[in-house]
């Protein structure tokens, strides 16, 4: 008997172009949603854009203005949204507005919208929540946004580097891919062909488009934030982040544990994904196309570049799998002699 069923929550309206800031309060119209609006962001994207996002609504939204990522900032936002009668949130910002916003959602069961304000990774229009408690950070599965609207100019104007973040986590997605297809043939972990295939495609396609990701131009936000869409639409297919996250983000997450607020997420897994490849592929491999990417868009590849110690690197590879029960190439942790060996081939470190 046939019994296989699934569920793939994907944003119904996706809006990205110039100027489109001003067109938040139609995408929200036109998914029927009214009432009282929860507006959640945070410091720097409410000074851009707080005010001209507010005046698209006929109720005025209430604001919440978060500091930083943490439990405690979405158990805030849920018992306002509970207190002020909200019967919709929208996030404006990069992924610690969004994050919150997405689980808060989650909490008081009602829809959100996603304004990113930075393409800094995938998680800005992705159906999962990462949120750091303690020495540990949580990956939440939550429902994607209804809508995602994504204005060009304000995203152009983002500092250069979150940008590079962002393409390096789609970079990233070669690897992730890799490491679901091997949990797939040694640990039988159900793999989509369609969602694999998407990943891989996105992270082809910003890379052909290497040339256009430069500072300045308006279009690399916008074949960045196409990427970033279009990944999220993989996991979201997948119901899982496997074809985005594999080994690479393992060893970020690690690093976020050691060394926390140090480099940015997607330049983490950038530099993982030069590490991990040349595990899944050895040294003629495609371990140096991918750093050869990461550096055309201007992406760190070594633990210097991140500003990361040569030695937690070592610490972060031979611990990774250790971080949550997702078979990748790892497997059941790497010695640190071949910690060393794989971070000074691929030119990580130097010692
Ligand atoms: N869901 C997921 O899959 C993932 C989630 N994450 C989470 O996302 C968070 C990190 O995301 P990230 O986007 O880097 O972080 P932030 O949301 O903190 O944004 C990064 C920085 O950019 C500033 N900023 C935002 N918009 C603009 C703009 N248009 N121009 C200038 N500066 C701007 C912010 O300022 P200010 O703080 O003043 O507002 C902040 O300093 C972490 O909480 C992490 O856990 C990371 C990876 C994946
Ligand atoms: O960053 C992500 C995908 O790029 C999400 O991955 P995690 O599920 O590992 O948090
Ligand atoms: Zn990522």
């Amino acid at each position: 008997m046939f019994d296989k069923s699934t569920w793939i929550r994907l944003p119904r309206n996706v809006v990205i172009g110039h100027g489109v800031l001003g067109q938040v309060g139609a995408a929200v119209d036109d998914l029927y949603l009214s009432g009282q609006p929860l507006l959640v962001t945070s410091p720097t994207p409410e000074r851009l854009a707080g005010d001209r996002l507010r005046a698209q609504f006929p109720v005025e939204p209430h604001t919440v203005t978060v500091e930083r990522a943490s439990f405690a900032s979405v158990e805030a936002v849920a018992e306002t949204a509970q207190a002020e009668g909200t019967d919709y949130i929208i996030a404006l910002g990069g992924g610690k507005a969004i994050d919150i916003a997405k689980m808060a959602a989650e909490r008081v069961d009602c829809g959100f919208v996603s304004v990113p304000t930075v393409a800094s990774h995938d998680g800005i229009v992705s159906g999962r929540s990462s949120i750091p408690e303690g020495d540990t950070r949580h990956s939440v599965a939550a429902d994607p946004p209804l809508a995602v609207v994504a204005d060009t100019e304000l995203l152009a104007q983002a500092p250069w580097e979150l940008t590079t973040a962002g393409c390096a986590d789609i970079i990233s997605n070669y690897t992730a891919v890799k490491d679901w297809q091997l949990a797939h043939r040694l640990k039988n972990v159900e793999y989509s062909e369609y969602a694999g295939a998407l990943s891989e495609m996105t992270a082809e396609m910003l890379v052909d488009s290497a040339d256009s990701i430069k500072p300045g131009l308006e279009e690399a936000a916008w074949i960045v934030v196409k990427a970033l869409v279009s990944s999220g639409v993989a996991m979201s297919i997948a119901g899982s982040s496997r074809p985005a996250s594999g080994a690479e983000h393992l060893f970020s997450h690690q690093l976020d544990r050691l060394i926390p607020n140090t480099a940015l997420h997607g330049h983490q897994v950038g530099v993982g994904s030069i590490m991990t490849e040349y595990l899944h592929s050895g040294e003629k491999g495609r371990w140096r196309n991918i750093r050869d990417a990461l550096e055309r868009i201007d992406a760190p590849t070594t633990a210097r570049e991140l500003g990361v110690d040569d030695e937690v690197v070592i610490e972060a590879l031979t611990t990774a799998h250790t971080i949550r029960d997702r078979y990748t190439i790892l497997g059941d942790g790497m010695s640190e002699d071949a910690a060393r060996e794989v971070a000074r081939v691929t030119g990580v470190i130097e010692g």
